[in-house]
């Protein structure tokens, strides 16, 4: 049970799983919590970071100092409720100030049962996570918390982030539709593994009408989606997701199907991991992972940098210098991370597909990326132009 930890300080302790422990007040709901410690730089899209599904079992902590400073709004949520198992901030606002804010951050974590901790060092606690790695963690609050030994072990004995199969529990069950805006061009079915609402309504910006459908998704159930060819849709989208991509056995048959028919496909984030796996390479997990909206990533195609938008604690294990043969022909990395030559993005040469390991949907973030929904409607138009006349509807 939680409760509001509003008007009262009530204390609480975050304890690390390697003993490192950091004392403050409780902030959201009162209670207990435990998940993987990260750690996001953004300074601005708290909103966006606490709904987005990959989130799931993790517990965030905000670089930046103050947090909630524009309270909460009904417009910017990303999916249904806020995902991140826990909260870590340094100094929240006491009174919001924006004029979309309905309530405050700190109401609407407890709200949502969400158990957070403020006055923590958090520039203390994210050089410890730098230093050490991604681990486990707890936030414990309430007038009376056990002996740190006890919390120690409640940590400890946690599930672990490697190993994790956690798309199925974010993901929507039913298939629904987002219509496209303005004149249809293309039909798209999404797999949901964990999708932010941001990235249906980049696509449907152009055009595009998006059948968004469940993380176990058969090939039976995309190629029932009908674009302009009566063989299936215009083109396949691989979403976002919480956990481990090495679990994503499912996704990555799918992709394979997909591959194998040649219809145009693109992924983002786990999308891109799981399009990794399809071809063959491996992924690992990430000493601390890239979360933030201002990470540099090289399109190696162009040269050009785009500052970009990041959630992720595993990549993929691509050579940099392809093109590496794959069942489906030759596949290159098309994007690296300038911080530390993280593969930031995959392409086919000879299929239509590709993906990125960052957002490009940018909820919240920078929009250096957007033109990846316009390669893909190319994609998909370019795939049209090789239909044969009696595979067109
Ligand atoms: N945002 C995502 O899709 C993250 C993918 C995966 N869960 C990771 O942490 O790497």
């Amino acid at each position: 049970m939680t409760t509001s930890s509003r008007g009262a300080r009530t204390p609480a302790v975050l304890v690390l799983e390697d003993g490192r422990t950091f004392h403050g007040h409780a902030y959201g709901a009162v209670g207990e919590t435990v998940g993987e410690a990260v750690f996001s730089t953004g300074m601005t899209g708290y909103q966006e970071t606490l709904t987005d599904p990959s989130y799931h079992r993790q517990v965030v902590v905000m670089t930046a100092p103050h947090i909630g400073n524009t309270g909460i709004n009904d417009e910017d949520p990303e999916s249904r409720r806020i995902w991140v198992a826990g909260y870590v901030v340094r100094d929240p606002a006491r009174t919001p100030s924006s004029w979309r804010s309905v309530r405050t951050l700190d109401e609407e974590l407890t709200a949502q049962g969400v158990v957070g901790i403020s006055g923590v060092d958090t520039r203390a606690l994210t050089r410890h996570l730098r230093e050490r790695g991604a681990m486990r963690v707890g936030i414990f609050s309430g007038e009376r918390i056990a002996a740190e030994e006890t919390l120690l072990a409640r940590v400890r004995s946690a599930p672990a982030m490697e190993g994790a199969d956690l798309c199925g529990e974010v993901a929507t069950a039913e298939p629904y539709v987002v219509p496209a805006i303005g004149e249809k061009r293309f039909t798209v079915a999404a797999i949901d593994l964990g999708i932010k609402g941001m990235t249906p309504h980049r696509m449907a910006e152009r055009g595009i009408e998006v059948h968004v459908l469940p993380a176990n998704a058969t090939p039976e159930d995309v190629y029932a989606v009908k674009g302009a060819g009566a063989a299936g849709p215009d083109g396949v989208f691989f979403s976002n997701g919480p956990g481990d991509p090495a679990t994503a056995d499912g996704p990555v048959a799918l992709m394979r199907a997909v591959l194998e028919r040649r219809t145009p496909v693109f992924g983002i984030c786990f999308g891109n991991q799981v399009l990794g796996r399809a071809l063959g390479f491996g992924t690992f997990k990430l000493r601390y992972g890239h979360r933030g909206i201002n990470q540099p990533v090289q399109d190696r195609a162009t040269g050009k940098v785009e500052v970009t938008a990041h959630n992720h604690g595993f990549a993929v294990d691509a050579p940099l210098d392809g093109p590496t043969d794959t069942p489906y022909g030759r596949a290159e990395v098309s994007h690296v991370c300038l911080n530390d030559e993280v593969v930031e993005g995959l392409r086919l040469l000879d299929r239509p597909a590709f993906s990125v390991q960052y957002h490009p949907e940018a909820a919240a973030g920078p929009h250096d990326a957007a033109y990846l929904f316009d390669r893909f409607a190319g994609l998909m138009a370019g795939a049209r132009q090789h239909t044969p006349e009696d595979q067109r509807a």
